[in-house]
């Protein structure tokens, strides 16, 4: 299987934290995968998603993304890959449609085609009676789904989602997770994050559970389930692996 993404022993420390966000964690996700990063709060997983994505540096440690190292290719790296954010990375005073053409042009797509894209997305996600609409007006369902076209417009070879179905009602969720399934169906390799396990259960080839900086176990859902006695869901091997213990840090 061709590997699209290796990461060796990366660890993140915040300045003035006392304990290590990531610790010497080492994965390997192969082309065209849907890989879930699950884990509970502040295990790690948006810190990763944000060095993969190169928003933030890792203290040390090393990945490549389809071969190209992170040291030596920021700019390739960041023409193949596709961020959808857990924060709103949209101007509120702004249409979607202008919205997505400023976060379009960033990829130098031409004006035309990406006029065309725009169209064909919102339309996609049932909001092209919307997109002229000012995006403070739009719900949390509207907003996900414009944030998701956002990362998507330049068709990126690797896309990376930081819970892309928080807070949004079973119809925006929907409409995502079928973009998603037909963006996989087309070639794009996912690595997404969730605490939503039903549906990691059912939307990932293969998924890794992050506790505490450190991978705890990684494979393909089925085969995680049937590892664990009595388990039926992966809720129920989350459990087993991670415990019940609140994870309260600040
Ligand atoms: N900018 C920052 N400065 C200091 N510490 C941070 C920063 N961002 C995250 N952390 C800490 O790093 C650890 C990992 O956080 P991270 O946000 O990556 O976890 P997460 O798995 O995405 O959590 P959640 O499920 O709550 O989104 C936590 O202890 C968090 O408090």
């Amino acid at each position: 299987m061709e590997e699209t993404i290796r990461i060796h022993q990366l660890s993140k420390h915040y300045r003035g934290s006392d304990r290590y966000a990531l610790k010497d964690l080492s994965l390997s996700i192969n082309r065209n995968e849907v890989f879930g990063l699950l884990g509970p709060n502040g295990a790690g997983k948006t810190t990763l998603i944000s060095i993969l994505c190169g928003m933030i540096a890792p203290t040390s440690g090393e990945w490549w993304l389809n071969g190209l190292s992170h040291r030596k290719n920021r700019r390739k790296i960041q023409q193949q890959i596709g961020i959808v954010p857990q924060e709103y990375a949209l101007y509120p005073t702004l249409s979607a449609e202008e919205n997505l053409y400023y976060f379009g042009s960033l990829y130098g797509l031409s004006s035309l085609d990406l006029r065309q894209r725009i169209r064909e997305g919102l339309h996609r996600v049932g909001l092209a009676d919307f997109a002229h609409k000012p995006i403070k007006t739009f719900s949390g369902g509207m907003q996900r789904r414009v944030n998701l076209l956002a990362g998507i417009l330049h068709r990126p070879n690797v896309l990376f989602l930081d819970e892309p179905t928080v807070g949004v009602d079973v119809q925006s969720k929907e409409v995502i997770m079928a973009l998603l399934h037909e963006l996989n169906a087309q070639g794009t390799t996912i690595i997404y994050s969730s605490h939503h396990l039903n549906e990691a259960q059912h939307f990932c080839t293969r998924i890794a559970i992050i506790d505490d900086g450190r991978i705890v176990v990684e494979g393909k859902p089925q085969q995680l389930i049937a590892s664990v006695a009595g388990a039926t869901s992966l809720e129920n091997v989350f459990i087993h692996l991670t415990g019940s213990q609140l994870r309260d840090y600040a």
